[in-house]
């Protein structure tokens, strides 16, 4: 299963916000996104779903645009778990992961004891069996997180695309979500702001840079000290160690200690309101 642009743009309320963008995704490859606020990250991954048509350029899912085929057919091939997902209904966690059956199921194809195991098993995946019967609106940030993933899970993709999926994760999570995403013989495109996440779990890493892909490898061959610097204008220190895993070490910024420095008098030293 490939997926891919090429040469695609994309504008929204008259701004160029992806420009001439080309990239294929290699089957069964961790792909990382990065890149700072605003960059593209998120418009990319909606035009690999499918859910924004490009201005220009094509976007390919094996081989076929993907606005030839039909929801139904992508969402068989291809789960996104999107930055803000949410949803008013009232539901619980577990049919919160049911939802990522739909695909499979119409009027010829009702409900199946093969749907409970795949559910149940997503639900463990990511350590929510404990939680399956409660309300979606009593749920943590971290806990919807996690059900989203499970819900991405059930709908046995053969391409996960994750917007920030750690952004509400305690680090234990982080890294025990990563890990599960890695586990799973899927291929998948993951925006991510970690950049030693990046560097721990991906095969390779695309650089975003204001609409444009300016960069494109193996985390050691992107993740340079005159890169970071140049994309996200921070000062970075990078080590490679023995085995080609690359540890970022993020220096303090002069602007931040200004900052630091004219807090008003009414707040402690020790940030305490
Ligand atoms: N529908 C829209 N209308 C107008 N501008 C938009 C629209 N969608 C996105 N943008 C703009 O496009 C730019 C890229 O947004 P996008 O969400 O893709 O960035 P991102 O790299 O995912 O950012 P973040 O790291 O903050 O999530 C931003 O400046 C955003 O304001």
């Amino acid at each position: 299963m490939t997926l891919s642009v090429s040469h695609v743009s994309w504008s929204a309320g008259g701004t160029e916000i992806l420009r001439d963008i080309s990239l294929t995704v290699e089957t069964g490859e961790f792909l990382g996104i990065i890149g700072p606020n605003g960059s593209g990250k998120t418009s990319l991954m909606s035009l690999f779903a499918g859910l924004r048509k490009p201005r220009s350029g094509v976007v390919l899912l094996d081989g076929a645009p993907i606005g030839s085929l039909s929801r139904r057919d992508v969402a068989q091939r291809l789960a996104l778990v999107e930055q803000q997902a949410d949803t008013g209904e009232r539901i619980t966690a577990r049919q919160a992961v049911e939802i990522g059956r739909t695909p499979y199921l119409g009027p010829l194809l009702p409900w199946s004891p093969d749907d409970d195991r795949i559910v149940d098993a997503a639900l463990d995946n990511v350590d929510m069996t404990h939680l399956a019967g409660r309300s979606w609106h009593t749920l943590s940030g971290g806990e919807r997180q996690r059900l989203h993933i499970a819900r991405a899970i059930a709908q046995q993709p053969e391409i996960l695309l994750l917007d920030e999926p750690t952004n509400h994760l305690d680090i234990g999570h982080q890294i025990s979500l990563l890990d599960l995403v890695q586990r799973q013989e899927l291929t998948v495109v993951a925006a991510l702001h970690d950049l030693n996440h990046a560097a721990m779990y991906c095969d390779r890493i695309a650089v975003m840079q204001v609409g444009c892909l300016v960069a494109l490898g193996r985390p050691r061959d992107v993740l340079t000290e005159e890169r970071i610097r140049d994309v996200f204008g921070v000062d970075a220190e990078i080590d490679v160690d023995g085995g080609g895993l690359c540890h970022l070490r993020f220096r303090t910024q002069r602007s931040h200690a200004r900052v630091t420095a004219v807090r008003p008098a009414n707040l402690s030293a020790t940030g305490g309101r």
